[in-house]
């Protein structure tokens, strides 16, 4: 296993979509950690575990397709394109709406793919090509609302389509965080990498199914603010050794 992705040695807490939400709320209003911060590890994590996992630490020349929604999980999955564009991937990005729609973090991370000349356009058509070597699912996060439609089930469909790996940034597009409740569609990743702690819906019963490997990724959440009242964690190390922790 690369350096930057380990084992997991220790037995983390797992939480909800509620407890995660505070978890940001904290971060951004009580620690002055900004959301423009923990999107950048999102997405610098992301695109670290998809060259290391899928690519043997090499994605030069290699076609990925980034999917992205115009949310929190849209914004990660734009950053770790323009991570995966600087090693030398050939990234293509399709997005579930026009730049006008896209949410304040997420466009500013829109823009700066656009001045680097990265192709980035909506998803409508999906594009027909045989030689994607991965996709990413930056669809929708932990905001899921109902079954997914329009746009992001297409995307969803197009992906499960295509027999490469998909890796989905905090939960697999059409999986309830908290019950682990498949909607439908949903995606069907080969590795899912979640943010800061494990939620509990990765951990239903049929939920591997759709998750593939579960990776959780750093995004820097202060000891300190897993004790704030209201969320009552305990303080967790489970970054001590990497930055990624492989929990299955
Ligand atoms: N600490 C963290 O975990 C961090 C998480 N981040 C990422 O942000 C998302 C949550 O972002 P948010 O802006 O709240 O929303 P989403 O991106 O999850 O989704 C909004 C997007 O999805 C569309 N949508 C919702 N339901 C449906 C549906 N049924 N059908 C179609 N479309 C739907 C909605 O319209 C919006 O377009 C979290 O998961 C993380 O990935 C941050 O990076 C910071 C730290
Ligand atoms: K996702």
């Amino acid at each position: 296993m690369s350096t930057y992705i380990k084992n997991s040695h220790t037995d983390s807490p797992k939480i909800n979509t509620a407890q995660m939400i505070e978890v940001d709320r904290l971060m951004m209003d009580e620690y002055h950690i900004g959301l423009i911060q923990m999107m950048e590890n999102a997405g610098r994590c992301l695109a670290i575990l998809v060259k290391e996992r899928f690519f043997d630490g090499d994605v030069e020349g290699k076609n990925i397709v980034i999917l992205a929604g115009t949310g929190g999980n849209g914004g990660g999955a734009l950053v770790a394109a323009r991570r995966l564009h600087n090693w030398g991937a050939k990234v293509q990005v399709y997005t579930t709406a026009e730049e006008e729609r896209f949410t304040p973090i997420p466009l500013h991370q829109y823009r700066i793919l656009k001045r680097m000349g990265v192709s980035i356009s909506l998803a409508e058509p999906l594009p027909e090509r045989e030689n994607i070597d991965a996709v990413l699912d930056g669809i929708i996060g932990y905001s899921l609302k109902g079954n997914p439609h329009g746009i992001a089930a297409a995307m969803i469909h197009w992906a499960n389509s295509q027999k490469v790996p998909i890796v989905a940034l905090d939960t697999p597009s059409g999986l309830d965080l908290t019950t682990g409740e498949f909607y439908e569609p949903i995606i069907k990743a080969s590795a899912t990498l979640t943010l800061a702690l494990p939620k509990k819906g990765l951990f239903a019963c049929e939920t591997k199914k759709v998750v593939g490997e579960l990776y959780v990724g750093d995004i820097s959440v202060p000891q300190e603010l897993y004790q704030e009242k209201g969320l009552g964690l305990k303080p967790t190390n489970i970054f001590r050794y990497s930055d990624i922790i492989r929990l299955y």
